[in-house]
């Protein structure tokens, strides 16, 4: 290739590489339609033409070798089509913009400067030999995102390639044009993320490939520990190098690793909208998406309520006054520590030897086996075979049982009773099970008839087949047989296991949980902490702290579901598990690696869990070799002035770096009362609304505090399309929300605006986190209120960084 150099030869370059994609799209148009007929067309004739013939073995034979033909060349043009229909999405997706870097690399000891042009995808020239555009996740192409001009090196399977970038050129073309072109001395693409930054939200979270930086590099292209562990800033760019990691574990595994194999846990279902269409933007499918709390009421969702994060957060915000709090709080702290999961280990070696309590088996009222018969059976199996397999044990012992007793109970009056109240189709149901059985009974009859002409004696006598007699069998044991079935079921579900009773029995006093456990401490409050979770298992409720311990100790007990498909598990958000949840995702996802990204900064949650650092306890989960660490210092997402404000509400914020891009100050509006307030909110929000800012969010503190902010906006006048959120709000829209800050969490607005910023609502040091996490949502204006004074958080921030404002309207 030509070397390019000045904007006209740019020009020229592009209008080449567009003529090139566009007669590679021309080219494969037709064999992609006709492939497309072919595949269908083959599907709709398979079994007209396939015939199974299963009379002769031969002919079963054929059969199943054209069935075998047909599937093979199915299969090939089927995969054929895949890849030509790949190739040509790919193409249609790089036409607007082919691509949007350019490095010119000097290999060590090779004549020729390369130029490798990155798109979001490959395009190789016809021969199939020369690149075009290399992928961004191609090796060479790290070089674009790791180093400045000048020496440089990068990895590839066969070794590490050194050399010297020559040249590194950024682009911006939209609809095919050429927009602009930068070239950078030094580290990627100031310019170019100055203007990706300096855009609106946008009610999607959008793919960052053409301006990594180097730090999100390195966790993005990481692949070999285990567990990967993202400590950082609010605004760093966590969830953006989650998804990119995500396109390039399938890109550079696409022979082995699927989308349905990688795994995103994020914080709220909303979330999972927000982030839905990075991947299919890169041309890649979409990953899983669950939530923790989805997870729990899969396996306890029948058996219990189950209270989410959300309310539990309610509750530790607003109910200072309540009786019991003080207890509650202790409680949900003790429950998500690794002392309480040790105690529930030890509660599970306790229980190998004596303790386990078992439900009676009841059927009609009476008890077919009881729960004394039940543990008994159970400490009758050699005690160093491990509990959940002598469960195993237990289980199969009382199938075999239940068997027993179901022919037992085929005699029982209320059977012959029940008969009577059959409906037809029961009845034909045993007709038809009697018509089977004919033909064995005629065959017999045909024998003794036989038997009979040979030896001229009857031996037996017809009423010995009496289908009056076998039909009121059949019956009576079909009848019992449906009745068995929840029986049946439950054993398969272990719900013989008393669960409930387990769990509450942990609960009783301090000398017996110490015994239990062999933990030598309890909490503090712990009578009142017992008290309660005793009275919230009673009411069929499980507290969110609870959940989890609850279906860890079911798993101790039952023995561990497993997911063994799963490769990749990614948790957003991650300082909102404890280490209880940590340790049950590493069990349920045997062969999975993990990649935790979060912000202890923004850990809102009383059961919050450290990353970073020798004391995260996160570092034992998969032991200290096999885990890595990263701290990402560096803020993108609101401007320098928003940063330099609220790095200094968080004690150790120093460290945090502001990005250089310029904007408003924040401002601090201070209003004599609330219906003041609410006015001036009214008119701050049009304002912001006239500058072009599209979305906006009112931040609360609670959902609680929401609904009011609502009712007392709406009430001034409100604004055109102010929406409420709430925890059942399934997607995001741009416009102007009121939300509560941990529902924001994750998730960014052009403006924010802190509906009340008083030492009412903001005081505890549990609220500066919150607090921080709310004013970090704005990419581009901060504003905070207060009908009274300013929350102490405010008070510690230099004035020069903020702006305020006068209490008139
Ligand atoms: N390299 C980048 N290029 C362009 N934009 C970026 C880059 N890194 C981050 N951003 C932008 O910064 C904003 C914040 O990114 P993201 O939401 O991934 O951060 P986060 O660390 O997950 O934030 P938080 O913890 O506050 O939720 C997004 O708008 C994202 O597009």
């Amino acid at each position: 290739m030509e070397k390019v150099s000045s904007w006209e030869q740019e020009q020229e370059w592009l209008e080449q590489v567009k003529e090139k994609l566009k007669s590679g799209i021309a080219s494969l148009e037709p064999e992609v339609g006709q492939l497309k007929e072919q595949a269908t067309d083959i599907r709709r004739r398979f079994w007209e033409e396939v015939t199974v013939n299963t009379s002769t073995e031969e002919d079963f034979e054929e059969s199943f070798f054209t069935i075998t033909q047909q599937d093979a060349v199915l299969s090939e043009r089927e995969r054929s089509h895949a890849r030509k229909l790949r190739q040509w999405k790919n193409m249609q997706r790089l036409l607007p913009s082919p691509y949007f870097g350019r490095i010119d690399f000097h290999e060590e000891g090779q004549e020729a400067v390369e130029q490798v042009y990155i798109g979001v995808s490959s395009f190789i020239e016809e021969d199939g030999l020369s690149f075009v555009v290399y992928d961004w996740r191609t090796p060479i192409a790290s070089l674009y995102y790791d180093y400045p001009p000048g020496k440089a090196a990068f990895d590839t399977p066969g070794g590490r390639i050194s050399g010297t970038m020559e040249l590194k050129r950024q682009y911006q073309i939209r609809d095919g044009q050429l927009q602009h072109l930068f070239d950078s001395s030094v580290t990627i693409g100031d310019e170019l993320l100055q203007q990706v930054l300096g855009k609106g939200a946008d009610s999607q979270m959008k793919s960052i490939v053409a301006t990594i930086q180097a730090e999100q590099n390195a966790i993005i292209r990481n692949d070999t520990s285990r567990m990967l562990i993202v400590q950082g800033a609010a605004g760093s760019g966590k969830t953006s190098a989650a998804l990119q990691r995500v396109a390039y574990l399938l890109y550079k595994h696409r022979e082995r690793l699927t989308a349905d194999q990688i795994v995103l846990f994020s914080p709220n279902p909303m979330f999972n909208s927000y982030v839905s269409t990075v991947l299919p933007e890169l041309g890649e499918e979409n990953m899983q998406q669950t939530t923790f709390q989805e997870y729990l009421e899969t396996w306890l969702g029948q058996d219990y309520r189950i209270e989410d994060s959300f309310d539990q957060m309610e509750y530790v915000l607003t109910a200072q006054q309540e009786e019991g709090y003080e207890a509650r709080l202790k409680g949900v702290g003790y429950k998500a520590s690794e002392a309480f999961l040790r105690a529930l280990q030890g509660y599970a070696q306790w229980l190998k030897l004596e303790g386990m309590l078992f439900k009676d088996i009841r059927f009609r009222d009476r008890v077919l086996i009881s729960g004394e018969q039940i543990k008994s059976k159970l400490y009758s199996f050699d005690p160093s075979i491990r509990l959940p397999n002598r469960i195993t044990l237990v289980q199969k012992w009382l199938q075999e049982e239940l068997a027993r007793l179901q022919k037992q109970e085929q005699g029982a009056a209320w059977v012959e009773e029940e008969m009577n109240y059959l409906d037809n189709d029961q009845y034909a149901e045993v007709y038809r099970m009697l018509h089977r059985e004919r033909g064995v009974f005629d065959f017999a009859e045909k024998y003794l008839r036989l038997q009979e002409l040979l030896v001229h004696k009857r031996e037996q006598d017809e009423s010995d087949f009496d289908f009056a007699e076998r039909e009121e069998e059949l019956l009576a044991q079909m009848i019992v047989k449906e009745q068995f079935k929840p029986l049946r079921r439950g054993i398969r579900k272990f719900t013989f296991i008393d669960m409930a009773g387990l769990y509450r029995q942990l609960f009783s006093d301090e000398t017996a949980y110490r015994e239990m456990t062999g933990e030598p401490e309890v909490p503090e409050l712990w009578p009142e902490i017992c008290a309660q979770t005793r009275k919230m298992l009673d009411s069929g409720t499980l507290w969110y702290e609870d959940a989890t311990p609850y279906l860890y100790l079911k798993e101790l007990i039952e023995g561990v579901r497993t997911n063994t498909q799963v490769r990749h598990i990614f948790v957003d958000e991650g300082q909102d598990y404890s280490m209880f949840q940590y340790e049950f995702l590493k069990k349920l996802f045997p062969r999975a690696r993990m990649t935790v990204l979060g912000d202890f900064g923004q850990a809102i949650f009383t059961q919050a869990t450290n990353l970073y650092g020798s004391s995260s306890p996160l570092l034992k989960l998969y032991g200290e070799e096999e885990t890595s660490q990263f701290l990402l210092v560096r803020s993108y997402r609101s401007t320098f002035e928003i940063v330099e404000f609220t790095k200094r509400l968080l004690p150790g914020g120093e460290a945090i770096v502001a990005f250089e891009r310029r904007g408003r100050k924040p401002v601090l509006a201070k209003l004599d009362n609330r219906e003041l307030r609410a006015e001036r909110i009214v008119k701050d929000l049009a304002e912001l609304q006239a500058e072009g800012y599209s979305s906006i969010a009112v931040i609360t503190k609670t959902a609680a505090e929401s609904r009011e902010a609502y009712e007392c906006l709406t009430a001034q006048g409100g604004a055109p399309e102010l929406r409420l959120i709430t925890k059942n709000t399934p997607t995001f829209e741009k416009g102007i929300q009121v939300i509560p800050a941990y529902l924001a969490k994750g998730v960014e607005f052009d403006a924010v605006l802190i509906y009340d910023a008083s030492p009412q609502t903001y005081h505890r040091e549990s609220e500066r986190k919150l607090f921080y996490t709310a004013c970090t949502r704005a990419m581009h204006r901060l504003q905070l209120y207060t009908a009274g004074e300013w929350t102490p958080f405010v008070g510690g921030v230099e004035q020069g960084l903020y702006e305020q404002t006068v209490a008139t309207l």
